[in-house]
């Protein structure tokens, strides 16, 4: 049988969470980053060592099957790649930036500026889209330097928290495209291989869907159990089971970890107590 091809970034923000989503799939990868292919010893998978920008042509040509990258990155460099899923980490955007004292009339403050970026076909079409016409300067790091030693009048570069656009004086003002690292398709994947990425990807959203979700059990006394059924918007319905204790029962339930917050006063105020909150390692619908 053929192996999966997958890429990961060799180093950097994608390269540790790319590991632990490949292991708590499941797979066996022996992480020695010395070796550029490794292969998982209980998967048919093969990891390609990668760096990140190189990862686009990569799959473009069939090197790699599949990969994971930064959604931006293939809006930058492949829009033709097909994504398979999202996969929920290292979300940021890619947006424009001023230095902070200068007012923002709206984009066509861009007309005639120079704008640094490690992303011009982005900002490109950013700026196509809104009729602009500007000086688009491609560096391939620490862009947010750029307008404080003359280099641009305004940057286009990843904003997460927003701590490197203050630490430089900068504001942002347009919102070009958020993005999230996901789980990209090669379009030459053959169909026996496609049938593992197909494997591969639905033990991811077993592990995906996991996280956000929690296992809760709690003590009811009888007479409240339909109105505490009533409070919880599991997954279907929860089980009841009695307890040694006579008129009580034991409710257990899987409910998102957010919806849990929202119900909690209320389960109690209905009459549950003991109330328990356990993680869930997998997940299958
Ligand atoms: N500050 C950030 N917060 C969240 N996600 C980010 C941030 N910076 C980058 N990312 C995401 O992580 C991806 C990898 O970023 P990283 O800085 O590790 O690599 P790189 O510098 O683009 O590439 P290379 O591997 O070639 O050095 C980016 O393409 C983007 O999707
Ligand atoms: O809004 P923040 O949370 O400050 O994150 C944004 C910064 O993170 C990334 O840089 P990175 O640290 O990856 O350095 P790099 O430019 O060398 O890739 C990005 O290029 C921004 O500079
Ligand atoms: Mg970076």
């Amino acid at each position: 049988m053929s192996n999966l091809k997958i890429g990961i970034q060799k180093s950097g923000r994608l390269h540790d969470k790319s590991i632990e989503i490949l292991k708590r799939c499941g797979i066996s990868i022996d992480n020695r980053r010395d070796q550029l292919k490794v292969a998982a010893s209980n998967f048919p998978l093969e990891i390609y060592y990668l760096r990140n920008g190189d990862i686009p042509q990569y799959l473009k040509d069939g090197v790699i099957d599949c990969a994971i990258l930064g959604e931006n990155l293939l809006i930058e460099k492949a829009q033709e790649i097909h994504t398979q899923m999202k996969l929920g980490f290292s979300k940021c955007q890619v947006s424009m930036a001023i230095p902070k004292p200068q007012t923002y009339n709206g984009i066509k403050d861009f007309e005639d500026k120079k704008i640094a970026t490690s992303y011009p076909n982005t900002v490109q079409q950013f700026l196509d889209k809104n009729g602009i016409s500007a000086d688009i300067h491609i560096i391939n790091g620490s862009v947010e330097i750029a307008p404080n030693i003359g280099l641009a009048d305004a940057i286009c570069d990843i904003v997460s928290s927003g701590s490197t656009l203050f630490k430089n004086n900068l504001k942002e003002v347009e919102v070009i495209l958020k993005s999230e690292a996901v789980l990209a398709v090669s379009p030459v994947i053959d169909k026996a291989t496609q049938h593992i990425l197909d494997k591969l990807s639905f033990r991811i959203d077993a592990v995906l869907k996991a996280k956000t979700s929690k296992y809760i059990l709690m003590n009811v006394p009888n007479d409240k159990i339909d109105h505490v059924i009533q409070l919880l918007p599991g997954m279907k319905s929860p089980t009841v089971l009695p307890l040694a204790e006579s008129n009580w029962s034991s409710v257990h339930t899987v409910i998102d970890e957010n919806d849990f917050w929202e119900v909690i006063d209320q389960l109690k105020s209905a009459g549950a107590e003991g109330i328990l909150v356990a993680p869930i390692e997998k997940m299958i619908l």
